[in-house]
C-alpha cells in the first residue's frame, strides 16, 4: 500500500514535462571506481551513475552545482536513478557521494521555499517526503561517502543511508541546523536523527542547530567512520563489501524491521505533514527569516 502510494507520486513526477525531458547522460564507460565489466555510466543532468556490475554496486554522484541544493528537479532525478538501480537485479548496493568539490549537499533548496505559491510548496514538500521515504526504505545497501559539508537536508539524506563515511576535513560539518535559519526540523527529520544518535543528543543538536566537525560527528554517532579525504571512496567500497557479504533477504528484512515504524508515522500523517509545512513556510516571519538567510549567503561573497 505504502509502496503503491510512493510509486504513484513518483510516476506523477516522471510525467512532468521537465522530468520527461531527462536524458541519459552521454556514455562514458564505467566503472570509474574500479572493477566491473565496462557497463556504461548513465544518469541525468544532475545525477551521474557509475555502475560496477561485477561488484553489484553503483556509485551515485550528485552534481547540482554550485552546492547540490536539493531542488525539485534534482530530487526527482535522484529518485529516478534510485528506482532504476532498485529495478535492476544487477545492483545490491549504492554509494551516494558528491561531484561538487567540498560540498556533499547544502540541503533543501531555499529558493524552493521562498516567495513561491502554496501549490508549489505542496509539490516541493511531496518530493522531499518521497525522497526520504524511498532512500530510508530502500532494499539496496546505501552507503554515504560524505566528501563535503552537509547541513540540514544534506545531513538528512546521509542519515537515510545504512552507513556514513565522512572525509576528515574540519570544513566538512554535518548536522540539522534548521533552527539557525529560523525554521523547525519536521518530526521525521527529528525521528531519523533520534534513531541514529539517540534522544538526548538529538534534543541538544536540534535546538542548538549544531553542525558537527568530523571528530565530533564521529563521537556523537552522526557518522560511522571518519577517514582521510583521499580514502573516502575506497573506504565506502570496503564497507560495502562487508555489508554485501550478508545474506540479502535477511539484511533487507532486518532493515525494514528497524525502519518501518519510523516511515509508517510519516506515511500515515503525510497529508497533515504537507499542510503543516505549507502553513509554516507561508508565515511572514518564516519567509523573512529565509530571505534574510539567503541574503546573508549572497553577501558573504561581496
Ligand atoms: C508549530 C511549528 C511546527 C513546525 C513543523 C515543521 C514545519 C516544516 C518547517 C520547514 C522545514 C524545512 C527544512 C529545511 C531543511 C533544509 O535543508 S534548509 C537548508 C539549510 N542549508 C543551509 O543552511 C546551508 C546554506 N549554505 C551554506 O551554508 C553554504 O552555501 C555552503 C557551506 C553549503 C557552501 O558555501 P560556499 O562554498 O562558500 O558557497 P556559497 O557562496 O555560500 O553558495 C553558493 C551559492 O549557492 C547558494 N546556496 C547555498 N545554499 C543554498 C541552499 N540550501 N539553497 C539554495 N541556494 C543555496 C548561495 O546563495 C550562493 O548563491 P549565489 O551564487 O550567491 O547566487
Amino acid at each position: 500500500m505504502a509502496l503503491a502510494v510512493g510509486m504513484r507520486v513518483l510516476t506523477r513526477a516522471l510525467l512532468r514535462p521537465w522530468a520527461r525531458g531527462l536524458r541519459v547522460a552521454p556514455g562514458r564507460t564505467g566503472p570509474a571506481a574500479g572493477g566491473g565489466d565496462g557497463m556504461r555510466c548513465f544518469g541525468s543532468p544532475r545525477v551521474l551513475v557509475e555502475p560496477d556490475p561485477a561488484a553489484g554496486v553503483a556509485v551515485v554522484k550528485m552534481r547540482n552545482p554550485p552546492v547540490n541544493s536539493l531542488s525539485l528537479e534534482f530530487l526527482t532525478e535522484l529518485l529516478i536513478s534510485l528506482e532504476k538501480l532498485e529495478n535492476d537485479k544487477t545492483f545490491h548496493g549504492i554509494i551516494l557521494t558528491s561531484d561538487c568539490p567540498g560540498i556533499f549537499s547544502a540541503g533543501l533548496d531555499l529558493t524552493e521555499m521562498c516567495g513561491r505559491k502554496p501549490e508549489h510548496y505542496v509539490e516541493y514538500w511531496k518530493a522531499v517526503q518521497e525522497t526520504w521515504l524511498r532512500f530510508y526504505l530502500s532494499n539496496l545497501v546505501v552507503i554515504a561517502a560524505i566528501n563535503g559539508v552537509s547541513p540540514a537536508g544534506g545531513c538528512l539524506l546521509s542519515l537515510t543511508c545504512d552507513y556514513r563515511v565522512l572525509a576528515n576535513n574540519p570544513k566538512y560539518t554535518i548536522g540539522l541546523n534548521e533552527t539557525l535559519l529560523g525554521i523547525v526540523a519536521p518530526f521525521w527529520f527529528k525521528d531519523t536523527m533520534v534513531n541514529t544518535i539517540g534522544h538526548r543528543a538529538t534534543e541538544r543538536a536540534l535546538q542548538l542547530g549544531l553542525l558537527f566537525p568530523p571528530a565530533e560527528a564521529l563521537r556523537v554517532g552522526v557518522v560511522d567512520q571518519v577517514v582521510p579525504e583521499d580514502q573516502v571512496q575506497s573506504t565506502a567500497r570496503s564497507v560495502m563489501a562487508q555489508w554485501l557479504a550478508i545474506p540479502d533477504h535477511a539484511r533487507q528484512l532486518t532493515k525494514t524491521l528497524m525502519r518501518k515504524p519510523t516511515a509508517d508515522r510519516l506515511l500515515t500523517e503525510r497529508d497533515a505533514d504537507i499542510q503543516t509545512f505549507v502553513r509554516f513556510i507561508c508565515r511572514d516571519s518564516v519567509q523573512k527569516s529565509l530571505h534574510a538567510y539567503l541574503e546573508k549567503l549572497k553577501q558573504k561573497k561581496g
